[in-house]
């Protein structure tokens, strides 16, 4: 099952899935996109105001009478124009606004729930990073469409038409004459813009290399300088500046001079000067009156602007489109499948029922794992690097399903258990620790939040980290980076709190950072200890003289269980384990002098 659910995520790696996260708002982008319709066409009307009041008052200096009513007429419906235009003005602003915080507020809970719902695995091999660019950057793109970039759309596309239905209306022309540099700059952008995909590609990627080299010699900045590497790095970092500005400064001459003229053709002196001399021919050769001449110059003059403004916002649009994209994407990732009538488990015991396991549906990294924990007991996971050993662990809490068998707690599948139950039932401590931006306190009962002071020093004192918290200024109510830096080990001792509060009674924990602080190691050993008394424990080992009492070791060779049994069992066996074991010791032997190890 989970080899399915990976393919097809996969696969959605490829395309990005139909996803219409507009539907809570789309009532109120047909009303912007109405409003601003609206606005953009009450915004001309003012200058045609002008050309008809010009013709109504022009007559009258040779006749000395003016058509009052028809004056006072066009004013009004100027008057009542620039209203209707500024009213809706500030309504598609307040309207677009609105959704678009309506549309991130949406965007943002699915993001959380889809978060909630997506197999614990698939943080494993995200950063935290990938998860605030989306909640953060594409949700902000989006915020550019809808707020700003629909009302720009439209405003580029209804001005330009009104004006030249209206010219055409009134001297039609002068109304060809005012579509030349509008039809040249949008001939002019296709031309700019031919390839533009592949080149906003190029782009992107040269950004993405750039910006992973920047990263990568301010991060490394310290281990190459350990180990004088700093000139390599800096080279690297130099190189993809280099070639950064190398295709930019292509792109920029690829297209500069299309640029240029673009810009020419449509700058309003030019505009000016081409209307100004068609009028100036069609009056002298009788085609025109000179009044007719005005709208062309008025309306004329504001064709090309929003089309240049549309231009400009054309980055906002692909940014838009890409989150969008990036977003369906990730909706897309099929979540952790919930059994329709939850088993409940039967007892604290875990099996492994023939259990075969691939991440990628094509290298299997378990093969017909067989094994049984039972309750109460402690089992190691021990076997070279890449063995198989972290995988195995994490099919208990389901970070990962198994693709064949199933995996078992008190004889339910782990799949037909409810996740409330599950996380109930199963506790882990692993690699990653992970500290929220809260108080101590808070950190330790974020797995009971109802938990007392008292239980949370309790389990403070149990993990051997009380008396460390105690030493901050604000002791428990100290915030982590804020007012608490911890070690590594100091971090790994609170998340062993958090685990003893939970109280959980099966427990996943992978050993190797319990000991990457050697000061604090035997605070941490000791603390391990409290937390494995009395209840089921699978753990990944890496120290082999600290799984000598342990009920059971099972060794993992290349995802298959090649040797069980308890630690003398195993040695008298004199197979993989015992070499192990000799090797292990011998590897301590040389690390500790002798004086020292006594
Ligand atoms: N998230 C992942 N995606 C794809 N492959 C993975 C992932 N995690 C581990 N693997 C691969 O699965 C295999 C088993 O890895 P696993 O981490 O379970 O081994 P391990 O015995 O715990 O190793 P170590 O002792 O180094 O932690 C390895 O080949 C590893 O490269």
């Amino acid at each position: 099952m989970a080899t399915t659910r990976q393919q097809h995520a996969e696969s959605g790696e490829a395309r990005a899935p139909r996803d219409d996260f507009f539907a809570p708002v789309r009532g109120s982008l047909a009303g912007i996109v109405l409003l601003s319709v609206i606005g953009a066409a009450t915004g001309v009307v003012p200058f045609i105001a002008i050309v008809e009041l010009a013709r109504a008052l022009l007559p009258s200096l040779s006749t000395g009478e003016v058509d009052t009513s028809r004056v006072w007429t066009i004013v009004a419906l100027a008057v009542v124009a620039l209203l209707v235009s500024f009213s809706t003005a500030v309504g598609s602003g307040m309207v677009s606004h609105l959704a678009d915080a309506e549309l991130q507020l949406s965007l943002r809970q699915r993001i959380i729930r889809h978060l909630q719902r997506l197999p614990l695995g698939w943080f494993d091999t995200r950063t935290s990073g990938t998860v605030r660019k989306m909640v953060e950057n594409d949700v902000i793109a989006l915020h550019q469409l809808v707020a700003h970039g629909i009302q720009d759309v439209v405003t580029a596309i209804t001005v330009p038409v009104i004006g030249i239905v209206y010219l055409f209306v009134v001297q039609w022309q002068l109304a060809l004459v005012a579509l030349v540099p509008v039809l040249l700059s949008i001939v002019l952008y296709a031309l700019i813009m031919r390839g533009g995909a592949e080149k906003f590609a190029q782009y992107d990627a040269a950004t993405e290399r750039l910006s992973g080299a920047t990263v990568e010699f301010v991060h490394g900045i310290a281990v190459v300088k350990r180990f004088g590497q700093v000139g390599r790095s800096h080279r690297r970092y130099h190189d993809q500046m280099r070639q950064y500005v190398d295709f930019i400064g292509r792109w920029t001459r690829d297209t500069a001079p299309l640029q240029g003229i673009a810009e020419v053709v449509t700058s309003p002196v030019v505009v000016l000067v081409l209307l100004l001399a068609a009028g100036a021919h069609l009056v002298s050769s009788g085609e025109a009156e000179p009044i007719d001449v005005l709208p062309g110059l008025l309306l004329g003059l504001g064709l090309t602007g929003p089309l240049m403004k549309l231009a400009s916002s054309a980055q906002f649009l692909r940014n838009a489109a890409k989150a969008h994209e990036s977003l369906a994407r990730f909706f897309a990732l099929p979540s952790v499948p919930e059994a329709g009538s939850p088993a409940t488990p039967d007892g604290h015991d875990i099996g492994f029922e023939r259990v075969s396991f691939s991440y990628d549906g094509r290298h299997q990294v378990l093969h017909d794992i067989v094994a049984a924990c039972a309750p109460g007991t402690v089992t190691a996971l021990v076997g070279a690097s890449g063995s198989g050993k972290s995988t195995m662990a994490k099919l208990v809490p389901r970070f990962y399903d198994a693709s064949a068998g199933q995996v078992t707690i008190g004889a339910a599948d782990v799949r037909q258990i409810s996740s409330e139950q599950l996380y109930r039932e199963v506790g882990f401590v692993f690699q990653d620790v992970r500290l929220l931006r809260t108080s101590l306190r808070d950190n330790i009962r974020l797995t009971r939040p109802d938990a007392t002071d008292e239980d949370v020093e309790r389990v403070a004192r149990a993990a051997q980290i009380h008396d460390r918290i105690l030493r901050f200024e604000r002791g428990y109510d100290s915030v982590i980076g804020v007012d608490a830096n911890l070690s590594g080990g100091e971090a790994q001792r609170v998340t062993i709190a958090r685990a003893l509060l939970a109280d959980a009674p099966i427990l996943v924990l992978d050993e190797a950072t319990a000991f990457a602080d050697p000061d604090s190691e035997a605070a941490i050993q000791a603390a391990l200890g409290e937390l494995t008394t009395n209840r089921t424990v699978l753990v990944v080992a890496h120290r082999l003289h600290t799984i000598v009492g342990v009920d059971q070791i099972l060794v993992l060779d290349a995802g298959r269980i090649v040797e069980r049994g308890t630690h003398p069992q195993l040695v008298a066996a004199g197979g993989r384990y015992a070499r192990m074991w000799s090797r292990y010791q011998a590897n301590q032997a040389t690390a500790v002098p002798e004086g020292v190890k006594g």
